[in-house]
């Protein structure tokens, strides 16, 4: 998959399409749902914004969207609070769960609703349920479609108005593999034109083939945040040959430390040219050669584990419970 990035004119030096959240904090009661958390999230990039269950990735993203008002601490895309832009949906598309849809109205018929209120043409609309995948199934009533098909509609939505920037909760809950497949090649075309693409999941797996940087977070706080290639870790290199203790002291002489792994050598370094060279010097056959990758579940486990509380005071009862809008002006 390529991954050109391009520099469109609205994500320049301005950071047009850049979210930046400062020190965000929301309180519900007593109970702290988000705590003081900072991170930025950059133009050309998809950013997967992650945590278990319950971590605060949703309410992060109602403040970002203007759905709720922080307790305390800025939510901003391109230097601006949502409120504060002109014609928002232009400039960010979000899509914070897939069961928004009414029951009895086409596919078709809610995207065309939506493109009037923003002054946007009924060709736009057919032209993303196109682009989507769902032409046809958008003449039927969207209380009959799947998972799979309200979120395809709700990308749909949130790309009517061409936005910078788009923020998608949860977008690959409920799509099948080939679904998933298609959303990543999707959600990197968009990057490679420019666009800011942040998504939640509360799975490392599930997106960590589509995102280029992470935001971990976890009872409301940051844990982590950096490329995806970080997580993956330095590792090291494994090299499997004849004579490990041959190589490892011959990689001694090359300055890399070495150890016995399961009849391999787990090796301090993660240039595996070297390895080759020094192992190639030696006349030692080399079997095995890779980057030694950390199990990526395990990372997770690892950053979010001790720290993550069980759900709130508040759990919603029914799949509209997180589009309440609290808070929310128009
Ligand atoms: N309106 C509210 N009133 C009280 N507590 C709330 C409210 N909204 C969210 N919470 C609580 O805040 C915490 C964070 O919830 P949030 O939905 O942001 O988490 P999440 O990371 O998106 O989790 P999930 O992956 O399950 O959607 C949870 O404990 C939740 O119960």
């Amino acid at each position: 998959m390529t991954s050109t990035t391009t520099t469109t004119p609205t994500t320049g030096a301005s950071g047009a399409g850049r979210i930046e959240v400062r020190n965000l904090t929301k309180r519900f009661g007593s109970f702290t749902a988000v705590d003081d958390l900072s991170f930025t999230v950059e133009p050309g990039r998809i950013t997967g914004f992650l945590g278990p269950n319950g971590a605060g990735k949703t309410t992060t993203l109602r403040m970002l969207l203007g759905l709720i008002t922080p307790t305390s601490g800025t939510a901003t895309i391109g230097g601006r609070r949502y409120h504060d832009i002109e014609s928002p949906m232009s400039v960010v598309g979000s899509a914070l769960e897939a069961t928004n849809f009414h029951p009895g109205r086409t596919g078709r018929n809610h995207l065309r609703v939506l493109a009037d209120t923003m002054g946007v043409g009924p060709a736009r609309v057919d032209e993303m349920l196109e682009l989507v995948g769902i032409p046809a199934a958008a003449r039927k009533r969207a209380g009959g479609y799947s998972m799979g098909m309200r979120q395809r509609l709700g990308l749909a939505a949130a790309l009517l108005g061409d936005p910078q920037v788009l923020i998608l909760d949860e977008p690959a809950n409920g799509l099948d593999p080939e679904g998933i497949r298609w959303l990543r090649g999707f959600l990197r075309h968009l990057s490679s034109q420019g666009k800011t693409v942040l998504i939640s999941s509360h799975m490392l797996q599930e997106v960590e083939q589509t995102v280029d940087d992470v935001v971990i977070i976890s009872n409301g706080r940051l844990v982590k945040q950096g490329p995806m290639s970080e997580l993956h870790g330095s590792g090291g290199a494994i090299v499997r040959t004849t004579d490990p203790d041959a190589l490892a002291g011959a990689l001694r002489v090359a300055d890399v430390t070495s150890s016995a792994q399961d009849g391999a050598l787990l090796v301090d370094t993660t240039d595996l040219r070297l390895v080759g060279d020094v192992a190639l010097r030696a006349g030692l056959p080399v079997y095995e050669l890779r980057t030694a990758t950390t199990d990526l579940e395990d990372v997770f486990f690892q950053l979010t584990e001790g720290t993550n509380r069980n759900l709130g005071p508040w759990t919603p009862t029914d799949g509209n419970a997180l589009t309440g809008q609290e808070g929310a002006q128009a």
